[in-house]
């Protein structure tokens, strides 16, 4: 007897039909099933507001989540950085494949960079944490710019750089990886200077918990550095009580020594970074703690930072919780 074809449910966009069909792809090889893409549209797609006025977090989610619940699907491919931090009672990300780069890039005409931007130059981003950085970075560089709140899939956004409107426009290079553009980047930012959003650059593989089997045979594709440091990322998140709409920033890696027969690995180091969108203010903190890392261990060091960021008045500089 042959199985049916496992469905996978995805969002239209050129990014998530690229996401969706890499892992339809791995799935394909890893099970032996075919795999079939079952388009859905969600409210983040069709909403003309922005991001940040929508408020609330997981627009992107909800209605893929909603196919998977009313079982019309049986696994989905989330961006993981648009996955609200708690645990959903009925299904699980059953894996997180290896990260992609998880920095945000520049594009800019003429080539630009950041540190080369014209005075007054306007760079556009619709999202709270990019501003706060930019913004950061202009004050302490003697730079002038105008951050200006776009949004819209990313042939939009970097339309409005070729179309003249804009000298620049940031982005996730994992997103512009992932639709063959990385071509268009003029400047791969440093991650000391933007960090990026908890768990950019991840994929989340969600199907429903009593799906034992669908549950084991995605575990496959599971990598457990990539789990365990965006497990720290979302901890810090969760624990200041922010949504994927607020400015912070998170990055998790992990440090190597050199042992003299090769690298070990030493520590799992955690940044993070809370700002006002103005860039006048931000507490940004790191801590590291010990390898391997327990999935407890990785929540632990998110709330642990989380309490030094509050500690230094990080509440203070969130404005409106998005919910
Ligand atoms: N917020 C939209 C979104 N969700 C995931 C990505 C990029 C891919 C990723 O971070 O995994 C993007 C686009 C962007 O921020 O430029």
């Amino acid at each position: 007897m042959t199985e049916r074809a496992l469905r996978l449910g995805t969002r239209r966009s050129k990014l998530a039909m690229a996401q969706s069909g890499h892992v339809a792809d791995a799935v394909r090889r890893l099970t032996g099933r075919s795999v079939e893409l079952v388009e859905i549209t969600t409210y983040g797609d069709v909403s003309r507001e922005h991001l940040a006025q929508i408020g609330g977090t997981g627009v992107f989610v909800a209605a893929l989540r909603d196919a998977l619940l009313a079982g019309e699907v049986d696994f989905a491919v989330h961006s993981l950085k648009d996955l609200p931090t708690a645990q959903h009672p009925e299904l699980v990300l059953a894996a997180i494949p290896e990260r992609e780069d998880p920095r945000d890039v520049l594009v800019a005409r003429d080539g630009l960079t950041l540190d080369r931007l014209p005075d007054g130059a306007r760079v556009g981003t619709g999202s709270p944490r990019r501003m706060a950085q930019l913004n950061a970075y202009a004050r302490s560089h003697g730079l002038t710019i105008e951050t200006v709140p776009i949004r819209g899939n990313i042939d939009t956004r970097v339309g409005y750089v070729h179309k003249g409107e804009l000298d620049a426009v940031v982005l996730a290079a994992a997103g512009l990886n992932r639709i063959g553009r990385t071509d268009e980047v003029t400047e791969f930012l440093s991650v000391d200077s933007v960090l990026p959003a908890p768990g950019q650059g991840a994929l989340a593989i969600e199907c429903a918990a009593a799906d034992a089997d669908l549950v084991a045979a995605l575990g496959e594709l599971d990598d457990p550095h990539t789990r365990a440091a965006v497990t720290a990322e979302r901890s810090l998140l969760a624990a200041l009580e922010a949504g994927c709409s607020a400015p912070v920033g998170a990055l998790a890696d992990l440090l190597a020594e050199d042992s003299g027969r090769g690298e070990i690995v030493t520590e799992m180091r955690l940044r993070g970074v809370v700002g006002t969108t103005d860039g006048s203010t931000l507490v940004q903190l790191s801590t590291t703690g010990p390898v391997p890392v327990s999935y407890d261990q990785a929540m632990a060091l998110g709330r642990e930072l989380a309490d030094e960021m509050l500690a230094k008045g990080a509440a203070g500089l969130m404005g409106e919780r998005a919910h």
